[in-house]
């Protein structure tokens, strides 16, 4: 609607607004002409008061609308920042109107004008459409913005539009996780549904109590009779023995239905993150997911499980409280609902602000532990660099944020305490007042008095809980929010090709492979890069620092798309292979291999079913490590601690050669895998593996000369392109980048920065150790 229109139809509102009540006014004055109920006028008999509701409500909206036609621009802002006022102010005009009810009640029992029925409720529908008209007038600017988009832009209104859409797609969001979460939970429905009937079992106990209550009251006070009073009290005896009982069976079956909904949901993540592309896990920090992991997923299960059983238990509560107290005084009942929708907007309020709040926490929280993680598995790093105190003072600042999340939280919290409390008590004293009056002029006994103040006690507790919880479900439901988008995330690189040939000779081909890293897609890390590895021979790949060695293994493996080109294995794309398939023929042993936390045997036989011992002793000793496990005191049962941290980096590598080995894997990748072995152990492992050799195909990346020289074909790598190949005889006698690599390097010279430069003649200095060298500027 434009802006013409919005006023057009409050105009026209207000104008049927101010008619009809006057009508209706006219018609219910019980004076022969107006102007004596206007000099004369008499709460317990007029309702020009209610009449004189229009003539406030004429006003607020011809204001909003003269506010928004003489300033387009900040008419419709203001009136949005007044929102909260005119609610309030509407939803007192109704409640004054509930206020005259009981006045006229006092003297017309039943009420039967009609006339003075249609005037309460029109001013009823009028509050209400008047509190419509100042939020859809409230709302021009974003929609006018619209049709001004064409003309010119407006980059406040703009962005003011995209905010609404967003908060839209929240609200939308923040419902579709309540439906999904109670979705995972269909496999307990007969749980719930149990715990459901023992809820209702336990209210129905409370919420009989109280009559029961003011039976016995009744039986003492008004009857003095001993049967009538005995029995309220053996019944209210057994309604509480009952209730208890069913409120410890709905308790535990809240509780052990939330324990399946946490481990269900935590699963469902961890096989999520387990699908996951690579690039995923260079996006998003260990600690964040780790996070997710184990406290929101506890936060999402124990927050809703505890909140929803509060939620559920007052809800029904509440349902039959308010039964009970309009059968006990339709007066009385009036007075206590006049301050329900304040609680209501109290809540809501609070609810949305809470739910801010929870989400700005467990990010904080997240980031908190992100940062304790990374430290804590890098203490070695931290401690060599003597770096503790700042590695503490970070953590703490990231602490303190969280912190002063949190004492946000708590002055919400104050807040909403205070703002709840303050309208129950006045409520209390109201109904206390007008009870007094009504058991005074008979019109209630003092025992159904009794009886409607603990039920309103009741009641005000339910609303308490019922909005303090909305909190806090709105706390699961943020929670739940980040735990979906992971469980809920497709990767973008999927793991379903289907190809497992029986034969797979172990040709591997680079076409034309141009690739970038996900986390930096412009920066080029290959360039339309092609090479060959074949069958039975060996290939090194070599090149300075960040020419994109560890890239083409990555690629290989298929850890990453590539932008252009394919990689083939056997002519087909690695792609096509079956997961499963594709690691057991292709087998890496990487630049720092990651034992976990069991034993070595285990580690040997990792990711395999049954592997007898002899094959784990059979590739431990091709990868030269089993007279060291033999050494150890338990042999092949020793533990090697978190990440291997119980073996020296060389030990870590023989192992993690033997986990490949123990494979038989068709094409073998050694990205640096020799690195932390001495000159001995490595040439041992070579000679075992070249004679193991069979058809493999071998991919070598590594900086010693040692590990090289002896390589079938010698790839030369610089900025992500092929600069050289041949076998290492061939390429010092060609000159180039390789012949430089290892004349520099034989030299002795190392220089200062990473940055290499070909320009500079090749040092003819001697070579003095060949196994030293390396190939690595
Ligand atoms: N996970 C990653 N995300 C983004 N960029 C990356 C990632 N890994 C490597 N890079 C970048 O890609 C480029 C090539 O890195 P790569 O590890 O392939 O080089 P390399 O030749 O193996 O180097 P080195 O000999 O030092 O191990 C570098 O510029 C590096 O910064």
């Amino acid at each position: 609607m434009t802006i013409f229109k919005v006023t057009l139809c409050t105009l026209t509102f207000t104008a049927c607004d101010f008619l009809l009540s006057s009508i209706l006014y006219i018609r219910s004055c019980k004076k022969p002409r107006i102007i004596q109920d206007v000099v004369g006028f008499d709460m317990f008999h007029s309702v020009l008061d209610v009449w004189g509701t229009s003539i406030l409500r004429v006003c607020i909206c011809s204001g909003a609308v003269i506010g928004v036609l003489s300033n387009r621009q900040q008419g419709p802002k203001r009136l949005k920042v007044s929102i909260i006022a005119i609610t309030l102010l509407c939803y007192l005009i109704a409640v004054y109107t509930l206020i005259k009810l009981l006045l006229y009640s006092e003297y017309e029992k039943p009420v039967k004008d009609p006339w003075f029925w249609g005037l309460l409720a029109w001013t009823w529908i009028a509050s209400a459409g008047t509190h419509c008209s100042w939020i859809q007038m409230s709302k021009i600017p974003s929609k006018w913005a619209k049709c001004r988009l064409h003309s010119h832009s407006n980059g406040d209104q703009d962005q003011k539009h995209n905010d609404d859409q967003k908060q839209k797609a929240k609200t939308k969001v923040s419902r579709a996780n309540i439906g999904k979460l109670l979705s995972y939970s269909k496999q307990d429905a007969v749980y719930l549904i149990l715990a459901f009937v023992f809820l209702l079992l336990c209210t129905l106990g409370e919420i009989f109590s109280p009559y029961y209550t003011g039976l016995v009251i009744d039986g003492i006070v008004v009857q003095r009779s001993l049967e009538q009073f005995s029995n309220a009290i053996v019944l209210l005896t057994l309604l509480a023995i009952a209730s208890a009982f069913s409120a410890g069976v709905r308790g535990g079956l809240f509780t052990f239905t939330f324990a399946r909904l946490n481990i269900r949901i935590r699963n469902l993540l961890f096989c999520s993150l387990l699908s996951q592309e690579i690039g995923f896990f260079d996006e998003n920090h260990t600690g964040d997911i780790i996070s997710r992991l184990t406290s929101d997923t506890t936060i999402v299960s124990d927050v809703v499980s505890e909140n929803l059983n509060i939620f559920l238990r007052s809800l029904v509560k509440a349902a039959g409280v308010i039964a009970f107290m309009f059968s006990l005084s339709w007066q009385l009942s009036l007075l206590t609902f006049m301050g329900f929708p304040l609680i209501i907007l109290v809540s809501r309020v609070y609810g949305t602000y809470y739910k801010k709040l929870a989400k700005e926490v467990q990010t904080a929280l997240a980031q908190a532990n992100s940062t304790a993680e990374e430290t804590i598995s890098s203490i070695k790093t931290v401690r060599s660099f003597a770096n503790e105190d700042t590695e503490a003072s970070v953590y703490k600042e990231k602490l303190l944020r969280v912190y002063a999340l949190h004492k946000k939280e708590a002055i919400a919290y104050t807040y909403y305490v205070w703002s709840t409390g303050f309208t129950q008590l006045i409520l209390q004293i109201s109904i206390l007042y007008y009870g007094g009056h009504l058991v005074i002029s008979e019109q209630m006994t003092s025992g159904n008095l009794i009886s409607f103040v603990i039920y309103e006690f009741l009641l005000g507790g339910c609303m308490e809980s019922v909005g303090s919880v909305y909190g806090g479900l709105m706390k699961g439901v943020g929670a739940a929010e980040k735990v979906f988008e992971f469980i809920d995330r497709k990767p973008k690189m999927e793991n379903n090709g289907t190809l497992a040939p029986e034969q797979l000779e172990g040709k591997v081909e680079f076409k034309n492979v141009t690739f970038s890293y996900p986390t930096r897609p412009s920066s080029l890390v290959l360039q339309n890069l092609s090479f060959t590895l074949y069958p039975g021979k060996v290939t090194a790949l070599v090149g300075p620092s960040g020419s994109g060695k560890s890239s083409c293994v990555n690629i290989l493996e298929n850890f990453y798309p590539v932008q252009n080109g394919e990689v083939l294995l056997d002519g087909q794309p690695i792609d096509m292979y079956n997961h499963k398939y594709l690691h057991g023929k292709i087998s890496l042993v990487s630049q720092e291999p990651v034992l976990f936390a069991r034993s070595i045997e285990n580690n040997i036989s990792y990711g395999l079913n049954s592997v007898p011992l002899e094959a784990a002793v059979s590739a431990a000793k091709t990868a030269n490590a089993h007279s060291f496990i033999t050494e150890l005191h338990e042999g092949y049962k020793t533990e090697t601690g978190e990440k291997g941290a119980q073996l020296s980096g060389g030990q870590k590598q023989r192992v993690a050669i033997a986990r490949s080995l123990i494979r038989n894997p068709q094409v073998l990748i050694l990205d640096e895998a020799t690195s932390a072995l001495d000159a001995e152990s490595e040439h041992a492992i070579q000679q075992a593996m070249n004679s193991n050799l069979q058809n493999r195909t071998v991919l070598i990346v590594a900086h010693r000369l040692s590990t090289v020289e002896k390589a079938h074909n010698i790839i030369v790598l610089d900025k992500g392109r092929v600069v050289q190949q041949g076998n290492h005889s061939e390429l010092m006698e060609q000159g180039g980048l390789y012949s430089h690599l290892v004349q520099r390097q034989v030299s002795g010279f190392e220089p200062a920065t990473e940055e290499k430069d070909h320009t500079r003649p090749p040092s003819t200095a001697e070579p003095h150790s060949l196994s030293a060298v390396d190939l690595r500027l």
